[in-house]
């Protein structure tokens, strides 16, 4: 009987980097987590203890903030740069994933007017990429979470089989409430506008969100995936994860009252988790091969 290692990576993991890019007095915020890993021929320091192939966890957070210096641009570039850099550098590392949510901050409005170096926090939603470099060949997954949504009406959920265990009644008027995970695949590493394509995607999955009269999350789940991949050329995949964030009508006939459709119950847990890929019927689904492996969430 032999044992062997089997697939391993290392790295730096939520590096916190901030950079402030000063254009006169106005002030340009970047907020974001960033998380290596390194791959490639690292047999020697798990079963040696021999580390000379290993490029410290230390010396890959401080690459982090170094290549931040001068501006970091856009996510997906900065972790194609960051990964290039370490394949590129190091004989035996031969792949590399970074991980990269960025988190939002927006101009306090002063009087009407954006102030220059203020900001706010707006609730929950980061942007995310990961970047995968494997022997010279390179995946972007980009994508957003915690995109909190919420529609009162235009939802039902009727049908479904009923057995001894079934209670949930039927509707054809709930709400339908949940937090957004989505993460696409793009078809190309370069001679893409990141950010025009974040921002149509995250439209184009709002839109459909808030127009398509859904009959179940698996529906709305659907709808979105379809309209994005309809939309975006450039997007090969896509993948969402939609937890159902359950609103219960509240019983208020034990205080002689009625309840129409009116006072809710906001479930916090268990909740419904749907999730889903939509794909082009002319990219395979292993097509991604190295760019979904490992990557958390799915
Ligand atoms: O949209 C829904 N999909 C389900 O699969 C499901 N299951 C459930 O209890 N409620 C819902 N709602």
């Amino acid at each position: 009987m032999g044992i062997t290692l089997g697939p391993n990576q290392y790295g730096k993991a939520e590096v916190r980097l901030v950079t402030v890019d000063r254009e006169g007095p106005v002030h340009h915020l970047k907020d974001l987590t960033v998380s290596t890993s390194l791959r490639g021929q690292l047999e020697r320091t798990h079963l040696t203890g021999d580390n000379a192939d290993v490029v410290a966890t230390d010396t890959q957070k401080n690459t982090v903030y170094a290549f931040a210096a001068g501006g970091v641009g856009e996510v997906e570039d900065f972790a194609l740069r960051l990964a290039e850099h370490f394949t590129g550098s190091f004989e035996h590392i031969t792949g590399a994933r970074i991980l990269i949510s960025e988190h939002a901050w927006n101009r306090i409005d002063v009087g009407g007017t954006p102030h220059d170096h203020a900001f706010s926090r707006p609730g929950g939603e980061e942007r995310t990429t990961a970047v995968t470099l494997q022997d010279g060949k390179a995946w972007v997954v980009s994508g957003l979470t915690g995109l909190t949504v919420l529609k009162s009406t235009g939802s039902e959920f009727h049908g479904f089989p009923r057995d001894e265990y079934t209670t949930l009644a039927e509707t054809d008027d709930r709400i339908l409430a949940t937090a957004v995970t989505a993460r696409w695949r793009y078809s190309a590493t370069s001679g893409i506008d990141w950010t025009l394509s974040f921002d149509e995607i995250r439209r184009t999955l709002l839109e459909t969100f808030a127009t398509k009269h859904s009959l179940s999350l698996q529906q709305t789940l659907y709808a979105m995936g379809e309209a994005v991949l309809e939309a975006r050329p450039e997007v090969a995949e896509i993948r969402l994860a939609m937890p159902n964030k359950h609103h219960f009508l509240v019983d208020l006939s034990p205080f002689g009252l009625s309840n129409e459709n009116e006072v809710f119950h906001a479930a916090d847990r268990p909740y419904g988790l749907i999730e889903g890929t939509v794909l082009r019927d002319d990219e395979p689904a292993d097509a991604a091969g190295l760019a979904w492996y490992s990557l958390p969430e799915f």
